[in-house]
Parts: C-alpha cells; sequence; structure tokens
C-alpha cells in the first residue's frame, strides 16, 4: 500500500538570491518538453507517457527510438519507454486478462500530463542540483472505451518521470479504485541507446534464473555476464534484489547503471537481425546493434490488487 503522489508543488523560488538558471518546460497536447539549467533533457509523449527522449548534457541521446517509430498514436512507439500494463505480453490462459492486447493498453492511451514540480538549484555558480518531476495520469474514466470492455476494472496510474543532472528516473503507481480486486502486471519497456551490441555486457544478473522465450520458455540460470550474440528475449528474476544494479557496459566502460525500486522482474531484449527485419516500425534495421532493452518490471506471476491497494514501483538509470 502506499500513498498517492502529492499534487504537484510550484515551481521553487529563492527570494533575496541573483535569478537562477531556470529548468525550462514546455507543453502542447501531445508532449512535455523539460531541459535542466545544465542542459540535460527529457521529452514525453503523451500518448502512452512514452519517454521518446533523454539527453545528456552534450546533447547526446541515452535512448533508442526507431526512426520509423509512430508518434502519431496509431501504434506503440518502437523505443524510448513504452509502458506495460495490465498485462506483459499476452495471456491467453489469465481469464481476466486474456482479451488484452499485447503489452495492454497502457502504451497505446492517451495519458493526462498532471503537473510538474521543480526543485531549482540555489547556488548560480553550481546548478547541477536542479531537478524535475513530471507527473502523468491514466485511470479507468480516461481509457478508451475498446480498453475498458477488455479490462473493465476501476483503476488509476500515475507515472512520474523525474531528470535529474545525473540520471533519470521513472516511476509508476497503480492503484485499485474499485470494489473488485484484479491482477496485473506492468514493466517499463526501456530502449538503451548503445554503439556496438558486440561489445555490451549486462552485470547484476549473475546466478538468476530466467525464462528464456527464444527457447521454448525454458528455465535457465545465468552464469556470469550476459552477452547478446542473437535474438534475445529473457525474463530474468535477478538473484541480487532490486536496489542491486543492472549495469550495461560497452568495451569494459559502464554505459547504464539502473536501480530499481519495488520491480521484481528484468527482461532483456534484443531482436537482432531477423526480428528486426520482420517489424515494420523498425528502422534503420541494422539499428538491434544499437540498442538493448533492459525492462524492470513485475511480469513473472501476477500481483493482486484488492480494492483500495496501490502498486508502485520505479527504476532510476544512470550513465
Ligand atoms: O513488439 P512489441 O509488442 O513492442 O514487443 C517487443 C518485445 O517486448 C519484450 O518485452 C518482449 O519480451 C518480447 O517478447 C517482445 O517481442
Amino acid at each position: 500500500m502506499v500513498d498517492r503522489p502529492n499534487k504537484p508543488a510550484a515551481l521553487a523560488s529563492t527570494p533575496g538570491l541573483p535569478p537562477q538558471p531556470q529548468v525550462n518546460i514546455s507543453h502542447d497536447n501531445s508532449r512535455v518538453s523539460a531541459v535542466l539549467p545544465t542542459g540535460e533533457s527529457v521529452e514525453v509523449l503523451l500518448f502512452g507517457a512514452t519517454v521518446i527522449s533523454w539527453k545528456d548534457r552534450a546533447g547526446n541521446e541515452k535512448l533508442w527510438v526507431s526512426d520509423a517509430a509512430k508518434l502519431d498514436g496509431s501504434k506503440a512507439v518502437r523505443g524510448g519507454i513504452p509502458l506495460v500494463f495490465p498485462v506483459f505480453g499476452t495471456a491467453p490462459d489469465h481469464a481476466a486478462a486474456s482479451k488484452l492486447p499485447q503489452h495492454g493498453f497502457a502504451r497505446n492511451s492517451k495519458w493526462e500530463f498532471l503537473g510538474k514540480s521543480s526543485s531549482e538549484s540555489t547556488s548560480s555558480t553550481s546548478p547541477s542540483d536542479a531537478s524535475i518531476k513530471l507527473d502523468f495520469g491514466l485511470s479507468s474514466t480516461t481509457v478508451d472505451e475498446k480498453s475498458k470492455a477488455l479490462w473493465p476494472y476501476i483503476f488509476s496510474a500515475i507515472y512520474s518521470v523525474t531528470l535529474t543532472s545525473d540520471g533519470l528516473s521513472t516511476g509508476i503507481v497503480i492503484t485499485n479504485d474499485g470494489k473488485e480486486p484484479f491482477e496485473c502486471q506492468v514493466l517499463l519497456h526501456t530502449y538503451l541507446r548503445i554503439k556496438d551490441i558486440t561489445k555490451v555486457e549486462v552485470t547484476g544478473l549473475e546466478d538468476s534464473e530466467y525464462i528464456d522465450k527464444v527457447d521454448g520458455a525454458k528455465t535457465k540460470s545465468q552464469s556470469g555476464a550476459v552477452t547478446i550474440t542473437g535474438e534475445t528475449d529473457r525474463v530474468y528474476t535477478p538473484a541480487k534484489g532490486p536496489s542491486s544494479p543492472i549495469v550495461v557496459t560497452e568495451g569494459g566502460s559502464t554505459a547504464f547503471s539502473v536501480v530499481r525500486d519495488n520491480l521484481k522482474d528484468i527482461v532483456v531484449w534484443n531482436p537482432w537481425t531477423e526480428k528486426a527485419a520482420g517489424m515494420g516500425d523498425f528502422e534503420p534495421k541494422e539499428g538491434f546493434k544499437n540498442m538493448i532493452c533492459i525492462e524492470a518490471g513485475s511480469v513473472q506471476g501476477w500481483t493482486a490488487l484488492e480494492p483500495g491497494d496501490a502498486l508502485d514501483g520505479a527504476q532510476t538509470i544512470s550513465y
């Protein structure tokens, strides 16, 4: 059980100090963008509340988004951070979720921008403490009729995207606002941008059990770091627990570190040659060399929410 996040606070200001560099936010009907005084930026599409860009202060993009990704709401975004809820994949054997489309409806729904809260640095010479949190909402009253018919439960979801000079956090709180219990799965389907998949190792999954979705859903055990040498689609339940980071290294240097909060599973996905070739919205076709999905979630089994209960989970990605 968790409390709902507070309503967004007003922008901080410090009377008596000279004007500080400001967090710059813009939003329209389709997206919200924010830039920190130090130059880091994030952009979130209201469709799916999908983070479609996250840049460091030098302007380097940290997420992979397909050149053919649909950003007009006609299809889930191929790249960035789509949100998977209430089902991971499909669940033909789960009575309540069996009719849902692959990965549920959250990534295909228009979310509402609830507001922003930011903390500004109090020192104009060191603006690196500034941060911005953007909140987005979706509920059974705002999803479309088709989704309601497929999954008739009463819920509300608040998704918070927090940008700091050190990294990006994304967190979700899903509350059962109805009178019936329901079961759900949730996942932050993060496409990390890398330079060369053949030089990537993922650590933090050693000695963990995983389901190998490209080998008949067999249960296996990871020994050593994960390397990607072909189509990879695995659901790990890391042995070390959520606060132990999952680290993506490239050529021996840390590219990303992912720390989870209350999300017990990690999906590692790379489509490789053939699968990428078969996806109409995956461009360039060789783009699989420049991405790895490290997806924090709770997708092995189901999370049951009784009326009034909430599920909250988050990840923080740093580099
Ligand atoms: O094409 P989609 O629906 O975005 O899914 C992409 C991939 O998402 C991953 O999370 C799944 O484990 C894969 O099985 C799936 O192929």
